[in-house]
């Protein structure tokens, strides 16, 4: 079985666990369920850095990233560099993070949030929005056409903007549709690790232009990002990076003037 199946499997049994715990009524009473969110889309498409940064302790295929931050440190350096949003993984199991994480992030600053998740239940996209987000991540490789629709739709409802992650092809044939706003194309294989730039580069083409197209993962220099802006690429989604510095904050800072 790969690592995604088994993340998969152990999601499932947290989010009826999570359920059982907390009811819905009790996520939709929260301060932050009724805030007013910000689109990333938007940001991306006005502002030129198109960062998306992210806090990310470790991962599976990395094992330990960083363990020796805080999250508000993170947030705050992150903000003050002028990314377009930030990223934060909630999953703890795979990547030691948490809804507190989230918390921390959004009230630590004003930066639109991604809740970095597998998505697999409606009521995931309810926690994103009462700890603090204003993005989900859909990740088509676990996801039916139908729960994209469902989920997506749900989430525009909220006022959250959608992040579609696709890999190849087929999960992009099966996942274009209107309720997104976002398409992400993830240069790592999630099931085998392998990075590779030219997976943006191949499915930009077969992108239609009314989605912001992000490229995800393994991004690690000024050269990466010059490479990909021709493919029309305007967000930029950077974890390792940032997080295996001492000061993600300072190091995001560094990039972008470099970038300009
Ligand atoms: O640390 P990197 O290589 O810069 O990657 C960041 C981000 O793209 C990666 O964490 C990610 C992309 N899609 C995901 C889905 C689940 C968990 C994590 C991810």
């Amino acid at each position: 079985m790969n690592i995604l199946d088994k993340i998969v499997i152990d999601k499932r049994k947290e989010v009826a666990l999570r359920k059982s715990l907390i009811p819905t009524s009790q996520l939709e009473q929260s301060v932050l369920f009724s805030r007013n969110t910000t689109s990333l889309a938007n940001n991306l498409r006005n502002i030129k850095s198109g960062i998306i940064a992210e806090h990310k302790r470790r991962s599976p295929s990395k094992s330990v990233i960083n363990n020796g931050l805080n999250v508000q440190d993170v947030a705050t350096g992150y903000e003050n560099a002028g990314v377009c949003g930030m990223s934060v993984l909630t999953d703890g199991k795979y990547f030691g993070g948490s809804l507190d994480d989230l918390l921390t992030a959004r009230a630590s600053c004003n930066l639109p949030l991604l809740r970095k998740e597998f998505i697999i239940d409606e009521y995931q996209i309810l926690e994103a929005k009462a700890y603090g987000a204003d993005v989900i991540l859909l990740i088509a490789a676990i996801l039916t056409r139908e729960e994209i629709k469902q989920f997506s739709e749900f989430a525009k409802s909220l006022n959250l903007d959608v992040l579609l992650e696709v890999h190849n092809e087929d999960e992009l044939h099966k996942s274009i549709m209107p309720s997104l706003d976002m398409l992400g194309v993830n240069n790592r294989n999630l099931k085998t690790f392998e990075v590779s730039l030219e997976t943006s580069k191949s499915l930009s083409t077969i992108i239609p232009d009314d989605f912001v197209k992000v490229s995800e993962s393994g991004i690690s220099n000024i050269a990466a990002i010059k490479e990909l802006q021709p493919y029309g690429y305007q967000g930029f989604l950077i974890g390792e990076n940032f997080m295996k510095t001492d000061n993600p904050g300072s190091s995001a800072t560094e990039f972008i003037k470099s970038l300009s």
